[in-house]
């Protein structure tokens, strides 16, 4: 929480003025049994009407500017935890949009999303509990106990006997509670996990009929929560009769006890009667802050989970330094087209006057393990691909051939070895010009809310329709499109949801294809394609795509035999590179992939 607190700081004046109003409001909320006891006394016991009306008004209006300062407090509390929340949220967006896929991989998206959403609202609401309530609960304890001192001392000792038995009942109600709270937070938490894997893989969860198995995962993790709940419920059920029991208690006492030094002229009835609001009020101000200790001890658990998540650095360290333009100090992430396309014609003039690369893409040596073990998932991965290539990689499942193309990318860092692109360190370059070189088409196709045009212009921002037009034409997918009643203006829901996967996969392929990159990485792209559509695309990619070097990550050896290089993966070791006619003669595990595929 202490963390945190920097997100309170350009709110400090309301954080003083709203506990102000607050602190106000339980002045005049303290004042308003002592009123009524001068009414009982005085107007009453005389029978004097004016004084009654007068007091009555001076009661009515101090109700009336106490609840303007409780707006206006509770006005401030909105705005400052309303605000807090919402700056939280846009840093933890900001921030996890650094992390590299190896700290997603460590949150996941399920923790990630119930971090930004469940744990911000309540650190909101500790923050607005703050504000509105850390000040007055106390301050009217400690108010109304001074204040039923000085009408009655002697009657007030039945306070010193009631409280410590009230707190007792609260903190015995909280050790049991406050531990089962974090119970209940976690079990929320693998509801949610339950859930999204359940309503994002509903259709392969029917396929393979696992519903009745799905069905009992929900309902068992549902117990649990409902088992920590009931818990929590069944004490807290408890507290509202034992503290209505001293409450009881403690009136039944002060009018006992009253009743006695009434008669004998100690005391008046109308003291009596503040005594009795007095005690209601304190009890009512510790049950605020029984609950006020609940709210603190979620969101410090809550805050520990935000923190975390803006505690951590990306494994991947950005070099600002490197970016080719002029102005060095210009932030990368605002580098605007212009300026980036002025850097690329450097490069490329560098290029063509020999001076600056012979590959487009090396790899050294590399070795890399998801789990930074020494374990590699790839190693001794040596290769090189010249501009304008087709390379196929190829391998069985789980061989390392999305790992090669994430590492080009530098989705994730190397731990020995290195990954050039155009003859410069991965590592040394701005990701912003890293990436800007290169068009990926994943393995798995996600389409964004919008139109189609509007998903095809993610690849870049200012195509114009002739150039999304052209791009889905190579990636063959403007056939579908023209047959769409919008069009290049029909809409893209849930991920793409509404289009066939194959469809996916072309509008993918266009939005890659849109930034004519350098680099084009289709990540087993074509496994969603039919074999007719998977040849044109391929022969309109070689067409129209001259000085395009290009990655085909794929399990068909069809799809890549014409490809200039092909590299064989096998168990995160290369085991041949060559032509499809050269592996066919060199590399046994190729051989055996055509052969089970049945060409050669
Ligand atoms: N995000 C990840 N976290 C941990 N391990 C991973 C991750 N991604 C891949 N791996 C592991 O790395 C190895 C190589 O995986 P990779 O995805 O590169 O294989 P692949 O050849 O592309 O497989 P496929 O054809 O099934 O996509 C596998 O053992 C896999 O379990």
């Amino acid at each position: 929480m202490r963390k945190l607190s920097r997100f309170l700081k350009p709110y400090t004046k309301l954080l003083v003025i709203g506990p102000m109003f607050k602190l106000f409001e339980a002045i005049l909320e303290l004042l308003l049994p002592y009123f009524m006891s001068k009414v009982i006394d005085i107007g009453v016991a005389r029978g004097d009407e004016k004084y009654i009306i007068t007091m009555g008004g001076i009661m009515l209006l101090t109700a009336i500017v106490g609840i303007c300062c409780a707006l206006a407090c509770q006005y401030s509390a909105s705005l400052v935890s309303q605000g807090v929340g919402t700056d939280i949220r846009n840093e933890m967006f900001k921030h996890i949009g650094t992390f590299s896929n190896a700290e997603m991989d460590h949150f996941g998206t399920s923790s990630l999303i119930n971090r930004i959403t469940g744990d911000v609202n309540q650190v909101q609401l500790a923050v607005a509990m703050l504000i509105r309530l850390v000040i007055r609960a106390p301050f009217l304890c400690i108010g109304g106990l001074a204040m039923a001192f000085i009408i009655d001392i002697k009657l007030s000792i039945i306070m010193l006997v009631v409280l410590p038995l009230f707190v007792l009942i609260l903190i015995l109600t909280m050790k049991k509670t406050v531990p089962l709270y974090k119970a209940v937070q976690k079990s929320i938490d693998r509801i949610g996990l339950v859930l999204r894997e359940n309503l994002s893989g509903v259709r392969v969860i029917r396929a393979f009929a696992r519903t009745d198995y799905e069905k009992e995962r929900f309902a068992n993790r549902n117990k649990e929560y409902s088992d920590h709940a009931m818990k929590v419920g069944r004490i807290s059920a408890l507290l509202n009769p034992l503290t209505n029991l001293v409450l009881n208690f403690a009136i039944a006492a002060i009018i006992w006890f009253g009743g006695i030094r009434v008669n004998k002229g100690s005391m008046t009835t109308g003291e009596v009667i503040a005594l009795i609001g007095y005690v209601t009020q304190i009890l009512a101000a510790l049950i605020v802050i029984s609950n006020l200790v609940v709210i603190f001890t979620k969101a410090f658990a809550s805050a520990a989970r935000v923190s975390e998540v803006l505690d951590t650095q990306s494994t991947i360290t950005d070099n600002v330094e490197s970016f080719n333009i002029s102005d060095k100090n210009m932030n990368p992430a605002k580098v605007n087209q212009s300026d980036y396309n002025e850097s690329r014609q450097n490069d490329l003039l560098n290029t063509d006057m020999g001076m600056n690369y012979d590959y487009i893409v090396e790899f050294k040596d590399v070795a890399m393990s998801y789990d930074k073990s020494d374990n590699y998932d790839i190693e001794n991965i040596s290769f090189k691909v010249k501009r304008g290539d087709t390379i196929g990689i190829i391998g069985g499942t789980g061989s390392g051939k999305s790992t090669i193309v994430n590492l080009i990318l530098r989705l994730y860092d190397v731990q020995k070895g290195s990954v050039l692109v155009e003859n410069k360190d991965v590592r040394e370059y701005n990701l912003h010009e890293l990436r800007g070189k290169i068009g990926l088409v994943p393995q798995k196709s996600v389409l964004f809310t919008g139109t189609i045009a509007e998903n095809i212009r993610w690849g870049k921002e200012d195509a114009t329709m002739e150039e999304i037009k052209r791009a889905a034409d190579i990636a063959q997918a403007s056939e579908f499109i023209e047959r769409m009643p919008e069009g290049y203006n029909s809409k893209i829901y849930r991920g793409g949801t509404n289009v066939s996967g194959g469809q996916r996969q072309r509008l993918t392929i266009a939005r890659a294809m849109v930034r004519r990159p350098d680099i084009l990485i289709l990540d087993d792209s074509f496994n969603a394609l039919d074999y007719l559509t998977d040849a044109n695309l391929r022969k309109a990619l070689k067409l129209q795509t001259n000085a395009m070097t290009t990655f085909i990550v794929t399990q068909r050896a069809s799809t890549i035999k014409s490809a200039d290089q092909i590299i064989v993966l096998n168990d995160g070791e290369i085991a041949g590179i060559g032509t499809h006619e050269e592996l066919l003669d060199t590399c046994e595990v190729y051989l055996e992939i055509c052969q089970s595929q049945e060409m050669n």
